[in-house]
């Protein structure tokens, strides 16, 4: 019989861990294991999703080793996989990388805009250390990733480790699409066959397909522009994420040859979205005054109490799901398709080589299989152009210490795109992020 997994989940503070932790008890006929770590740098907040953890381990699946640890060591040491979801300097940077540029009239998000470059220039000094580390200990796990900003983190960790086939980012976003047209369309998304291409958080469905072979995309476009478009949980969204779907409806009337990731809103319609985004109350504010405190009061409460079994601490099982289908269909060979981020070496003719591209792949043993696309249109490729030179000089910018890079990065971001702008937002973001990033010469 197969060796069960030994698995850790860096991150493991993190709001989405109880999701994932319930979505494992859930699929061990697909995945088995019979250890798992959480491990996090924030002791505090790591126990209380700990001791959620035990409990449901307990009460679900007793036969488990369930613990919870600070210590690198510890967790790291002969895993098979690493589910990682980290956030460097958590919501509170968050809050500072949408209002700072929200105070100069630049949009202020998390992964996208200068936010975004905050945000990855952040997040890549600590994967790179996490990548060394699990790799002292553990040589051949798998280092599946969902830390944001996912194409800068995938791109840098690709310039770091070109030949360490064992680290795959992904993003939720793709699947929470698919789900969405489901929905819209009242059709089960798990019979979709999607063809997909473009950068994280930057990219475009080009056909969605049924099991008989059917292209539903003009269906599903065809509903949006009757009806509007709604996310698949649409009843537990907060405004700000409502406001994001439905802006899918605007995108496909004004560019309807395929289906478009939310984010493209940002670099699409950076006018109208600034409008719309209040300076005072951003979207971290809306994370840390719901999300946050419902999963950690909840996991308190259920520690309390002792059970977990009356709990509804997920409702989205989107996040969870796909996290382990994804590590299931590598431990199993399952050779399911995944829209994963892998570097581009010809499988979009027209974009360069170097480029980590996001694009649907058979999924297995060996890794991703990526299913070839071929040559895009001009503006397509001028729009995934620009944005994939901003990532590439971000990662630049951080590993060479460049100031120079930075600005030439922010400058050409499309939320942006002026230089005295760019310098503006620099400078007040270096100082915002004087205890994380390196300085810049
Ligand atoms: N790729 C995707 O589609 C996707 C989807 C959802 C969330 N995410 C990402 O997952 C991450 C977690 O999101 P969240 O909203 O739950 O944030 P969160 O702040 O609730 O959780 C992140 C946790 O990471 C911990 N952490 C920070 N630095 C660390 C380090 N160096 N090593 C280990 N742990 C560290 C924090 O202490 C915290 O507990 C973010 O990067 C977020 O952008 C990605
Ligand atoms: O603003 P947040 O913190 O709520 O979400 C930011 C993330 O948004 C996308 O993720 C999905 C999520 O993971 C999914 O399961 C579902 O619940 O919707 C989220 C949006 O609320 C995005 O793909 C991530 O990269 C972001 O971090
Ligand atoms: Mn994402």
């Amino acid at each position: 019989m197969k060796k069960k997994n030994n698995i850790v989940i860096v991150g493991g503070g993190s709001t989405w861990s109880p999701g994932i932790l319930k979505a494992l008890t859930r699929h061990q006929d697909i995945f088995p294991f019979d250890k798992i770590t959480l491990y996090d740098i924030n002791e505090k907040r790591q126990e209380v999703i700990g001791k959620f953890g035990e409990i449901l381990f307990r009460e679900e699946t007793p036969d488990i080793e369930f613990t919870y640890t600070t210590d690198k060591e510890e967790a790291f040491r002969d895993v098979d996989f690493v589910f990682c979801q980290m956030r460097t300097g958590g919501y509170p940077m968050r809050e500072k990388d949408e209002k700072i540029p929200l105070s100069m009239d630049l949009i202020g998000q998390e992964t996208c805009g200068p936010g975004g470059f905050a945000y990855g220039m952040r997040s890549i000094r600590d994967m790179i250390e996490l990548v060394e580390d699990v790799r002292k200990l553990s040589p051949k796990a798998w280092i599946l990733n969902y830390t944001n900003p996912a194409a800068i983190v995938a791109h840098a960790l690709n310039m770091v480790f070109p030949d360490d086939k064992r680290i795959l980012n992904i993003c939720d976003q793709p699947v929470n699409l698919l789900r969405s047209f489901g929905r819209l369309i009242n059709r089960d998304f798990n019979e979709f066959e999607p063809t997909y291409f473009g950068l994280n958080h930057f990219g475009w469905f080009t056909h969605v397909y049924d099991k008989e072979g059917n292209d539903l995309l003009p269906e599903i476009k065809n509903y949006t522009i009757k009806n509007g478009f709604l996310p698949v949980d649409a009843e537990q969204r907060d405004q700000s994420w409502l406001d994001t779907y439905a802006m899918v409806e605007d995108m496909i009337k004004d560019f309807p040859d395929y289906l478009p990731n939310t984010y493209l809103q940002y670099y699409l319609y950076p006018e109208y979205k600034l409008s719309t985004l209040d300076p005072n109350y951003t979207r971290a504010n809306e994370v840390m005054d719901g999300r946050e405190k419902r999963v950690f009061e909840e996991c308190e409460r259920i520690a309390q109490v002792g059970t977990a079994k009356d709990s509804h601490i997920v409702h989205n099982d989107a996040h969870g799901d796909m996290i382990v289908e994804v590590a299931a269909s590598i431990y199993g060979n399952l050779r399911k398709t995944f829209i994963v981020i892998v570097p581009n070496n010809g499988i979009v003719s027209n974009l360069p080589n170097d480029l980590m591209i996001e694009v649907a792949a058979s999924l297995g043993a060996n890794g991703p299989q990526p299913y070839a696309v071929g040559e895009i249109g001009t503006f397509y490729k001028g729009l995934i152009e620009g944005q994939y030179a901003y990532e590439k000089l971000t990662c630049e910018a951080y590993l060479e210490k460049s100031y120079t890079k930075a600005l030439q990065a922010l400058t050409l971001n499309r939320t942006i795109g002026d230089a005295k702008k760019a310098r503006n937002i620099l400078d007040a973001l270096i100082e915002a992020n004087v205890d994380y990033w390196p300085e810049l010469k």
